[in-house]
């Protein structure tokens, strides 16, 4: 099975041609200022421009107001925007409605009950991400380097497409997706030597590993 493989929160060239050449499908770009990872939308732009007709660009945002997204989209050729803060099912609708772009919905995962969202939100989105449940009162809500046990993805039937996220590296990606039986995953940490740089080695042994 082809694994979809997301780098995110790229915010140099290096780490753009990185992805782009080892073959990742989906390139992740943060639009949440106080991350590390934040890139403004010109910068993006730049980036993007690099690899035409590349990869799918992926807008994250938190929690974004319209006029967020509008104004990423006026530089930035989104084809996915990811939301992952405590956006509503019906708030999903209206984003994906109002920019008539595909929607992804990033959910924290700790245990059993934390997929109970995923009904009320299957309807009105095209993908959802699973992530490590981000620890109380931390700075982000995503991008924490943290794991969650994989097997509660085993044998899930998930109405839609979906990555797996959380802690991911080039060492342990390929028992990852073994366990989860992830069709895709997503990596920030595992692929930066520094926090919030990337490190196209690591980037190169990530997409390697997940799709080896
Ligand atoms: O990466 C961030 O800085 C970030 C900030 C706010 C919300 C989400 C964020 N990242 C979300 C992602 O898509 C990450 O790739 C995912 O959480 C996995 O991160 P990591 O465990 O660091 O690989």
């Amino acid at each position: 099975m082809a694994v979809d493989v997301k780098i995110c929160g790229i915010r140099d060239a290096e780490g753009m041609d990185a992805a782009v050449e080892a073959g990742a499908n989906l390139i992740g770009f943060v639009f949440f200022p106080p991350s590390p990872r934040f890139v403004a939308p010109r910068a993006a732009a730049a980036l993007s421009t690099r690899h035409v007709g590349g990869p799918v660009r992926v807008g994250l945002f938190v929690d974004p107001t319209d006029e967020d997204i509008a104004t990423v989209l006026a530089a930035v050729p989104l084809g996915l925007i990811q939301l992952h803060g405590e956006e509503t099912p019906e708030r999903a609708a209206a984003i994906r409605a109002r920019f008539g772009l595909p929607v992804m919905k990033a959910l924290g995962i700790a245990e059993e009950a934390d997929f109970a969202p995923v009904a009320a939100f299957a309807p009105v989105v095209d993908r959802f991400l699973f992530d490590a449940r981000p620890p109380p009162g931390g700075p982000l809500p995503g991008g924490n380097a943290q794991p969650f046990e994989w097997r509660l993805m085993a044998g899930r039937a998930i109405p839609k497409p979906w990555l797996l996220a959380g802690g991911l590296t080039p060492a342990n990606v390929a028992e990852a997706i073994r366990t989860a039986g992830a069709p895709g995953v997503d990596v920030s940490s595992g692929v930066e030597r520094a926090r919030g740089v990337k490190d196209a080695g690591l980037i190169r042994a990530f997409v390697a590993a997940a799709k080896g």
